[in-house]
């Protein structure tokens, strides 16, 4: 399985939304990862049939997929950013209804909805109206929609975007368990859901792609370059100043910090780099990808 992107580009009237992407993904969790406006919405609309691109084109598995659109979209599920769900339908009503819009076979509805049911932890709220669910369960709901049809390529923008830790983990732990033998990219800005299921992460910035990379390198690359340090309340804005800042702690007249910094800082203690910190040495410039 793969999919290749090539050379597309995306205009918004003169704004250059998308600039001649190049990418080429095979089985795997992907985050795809870029601040607000980098194009991820964009180009995952393209992905998804939803818009047209400019130029360039996309090929599953060889063959490019406007020559045979139908066959494609049966191996896509997308999970869009603001999922919108008939809110007097229960759960599993909706699930049945789009199988039907699904072109799922009559006689594998109920099957199929029952697996995705139990692979969402949906059993026991099936018969709830979605008007009823949180935001966690709605998210779940979407999921549970976009697999239907087992598709090769799951597409998740945002997906846990307003979700409390508890109902985030068990969001990844759905994504894990989905992640074999197909392509899943994960639009976020939750470094943690990145680096507690991706296993290499897409970077895109003002629409041009940054490059794609494994999460333990992208850690690696930025080990010894973060800094923790107490400093006086009084010399925080020097800092904020030359820095990036990751996290800041007050502590009284002190603060605690932790930076991100290529020189030695003697004084400063070296600590373990975690992936937020990562994209802010990716993005907060953009020099050092
Ligand atoms: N329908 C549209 N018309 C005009 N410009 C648009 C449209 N949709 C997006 N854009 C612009 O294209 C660029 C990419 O937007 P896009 O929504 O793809 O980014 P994003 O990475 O998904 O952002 P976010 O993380 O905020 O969701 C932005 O500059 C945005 O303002």
């Amino acid at each position: 399985m793969e999919v290749e992107i090539k050379d597309i580009t995306k205009y918004y009237k003169k704004h250059m939304a998308l600039d001649h992407v190049n990418l080429c993904l095979h089985h795997g969790v992907y985050g795809f990862v870029g601040p607000n406006g980098a194009g991820k919405t964009t180009l995952i609309n393209i992905l998804v049939n939803v818009l047209d691109p400019s130029g360039g084109n996309i090929f599953y598995d060889g063959k490019n997929i406007k020559d045979d659109i139908e066959s494609y979209l049966d191996q896509v599920g997308y999970l869009p950013q603001y999922p919108k769900f008939y809110g007097d339908f229960t759960c599993a009503e909706f699930l049945k209804y789009m199988c039907v819009l699904k072109d799922i076979k009559k006689s594998k509805i109920a099957s199929k909805v029952k697996k995705v049911l139990q692979l969402c932890n949906l059993e026991d709220v099936q018969n709830r109206k979605i008007k009823e669910f949180s935001g966690g369960m709605r998210q779940r709901l979407g999921i549970a929609q976009a697999i239907l049809n087992d598709p090769k390529l799951l597409i998740l923008d945002e997906p846990t975007a307003g979700l409390d830790p508890k109902e985030r983990i068990r969001f990844r732990n759905v994504i894990s368990n989905l992640s074999t033998d197909r392509i899943v990219i994960l639009a976020t800005h939750i470094m943690e859901d990145v680096e507690s299921i991706a296993n290499e992460v897409i970077l895109i910035q003002k629409g041009k792609l940054l490059g794609v990379k494994r999460t333990e390198d992208m850690l690696e690359e930025i080990k010894g370059k973060v800094w923790l340090r107490k400093i006086l309340q009084s010399s925080l804005s020097d800092y904020e100043n030359k820095y990036m800042i990751s996290s800041i702690i007050h502590e009284n007249e002190y603060v605690s910090i932790r930076y991100i910094s290529d020189q030695e800082e003697t004084g400063a203690l070296s600590v373990e780099p975690k992936l937020e910190e990562v994209y802010l040495y990716y993005f907060q410039s953009g020099e050092h990808v």
